[in-house]
């Protein structure tokens, strides 16, 4: 059995990523740890997760756990994120990174990190999600220039990074669809006298309200009809179903940065 580490294990993901390595027949739920003075350290993972006890008692901090597992999976916040990616890659432990908000520099310093350790790193596990990547991608390359693209994202109001990883990713595909690179087209923020939109725009919205578990639009706006790509999310589960896939995925895998792309075989498409 593949020994999994659950990080943030009291959070929203963290207590449906407990269930679902739990369900996974080749995952064994081996140790869980939290923020330091989290309410959550010292209570039983399993029972925050699924009201079925399991013996995992919620530790602080990585370092307290890190000798118990093969894999880590990782949903918290990116700065911490960092600080568990430098101590995998001290200890060769295996990744799966859900949290979203980690900038290029994060993003290139992983890159360095994981000549040490192997890890897939995805803003969405969905399935649905990763097909909407590569659709949005073909989708902007078959219509070409002459469609305005736009991206609204809707999440519940404790997420606390804006836009989504998944709005990024889905833009950042759009602009491989169309030549374009996003660090050069992205509008995140519309306000005041605006003046005419370029038409190289991508502009990405975002909702913040209630618990919406999380959705993304993708426009494709021409001239009297357009194209709408949507994804809702009903539940978190299909997320964490996502990090157990990656997780039982990277154990047998070189060191280096892979996707969810890899881990699902969409890689060609
Ligand atoms: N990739 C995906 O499919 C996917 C899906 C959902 C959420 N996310 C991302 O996952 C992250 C977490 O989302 P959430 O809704 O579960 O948030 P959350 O705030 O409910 O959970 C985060 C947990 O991490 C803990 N944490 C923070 N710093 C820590 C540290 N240093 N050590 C240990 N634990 C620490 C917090 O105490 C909390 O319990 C966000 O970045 C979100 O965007 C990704
Ligand atoms: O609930 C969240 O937070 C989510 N974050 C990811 C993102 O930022 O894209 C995935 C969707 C849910």
């Amino acid at each position: 059995m593949i020994k999994v580490i659950i990080a943030g294990a009291a959070g929203r993901m963290g207590r449906r990523v407990a269930l679902m390595v739990n369900r996974h027949p080749r995952l064994e739920f081996a140790a869980a740890f939290e923020a330091p003075g989290s309410p959550a350290i010292g209570k039983d993972a399993g029972f925050l997760s699924a009201g079925e006890e399991n013996g995992v008692i919620i530790g602080e901090g990585l370092e307290s756990v890190i000798d118990q597992g093969d894999v880590i999976i990782d949903f918290t916040f990116h700065k911490a994120t960092m600080e568990f990616a430098r101590l995998a890659a001290q200890h060769n432990r295996a990744m799966v990174i859900g949290t979203t908000g980690l900038s290029a520099e994060d993003l290139a310093e992983l890159g360095g990190l994981a000549k040490n350790f192997p890890c897939v790193q995805a803003p969405n596990m969905s399935v649905c999600v990763n097909v909407l990547f590569k659709l949005a991608k073909k989708t902007a390359a078959i219509l070409g220039d002459d469609y305005d693209i736009e991206i609204i994202e809707a999440h519940h109001n404790k997420k606390k990074d804006a836009p989504s990883g998944t709005a990024l990713k889905l833009a950042e595909m759009a602009a491989e669809g169309v030549g374009r690179k996003l660090s050069e087209v992205a509008v995140c923020e519309r306000n005041g006298i605006i003046g005419e939109r370029r038409s190289e725009e991508i502009g990405i919205q975002t909702i913040r309200a209630a618990d919406i578990v999380g959705e993304h639009t993708v426009y494709f706006a021409g001239q009297g009809e357009r194209i709408e790509l949507v994804h809702r999310a009903h539940s978190r589960d299909h997320f964490a179903r996502g990090a157990a896939t990656a997780a039982a995925w990277i154990v047998d895998r070189e060191n280096g940065v892979y996707s969810m792309f890899d881990v699902l075989g969409l890689d060609d498409l």
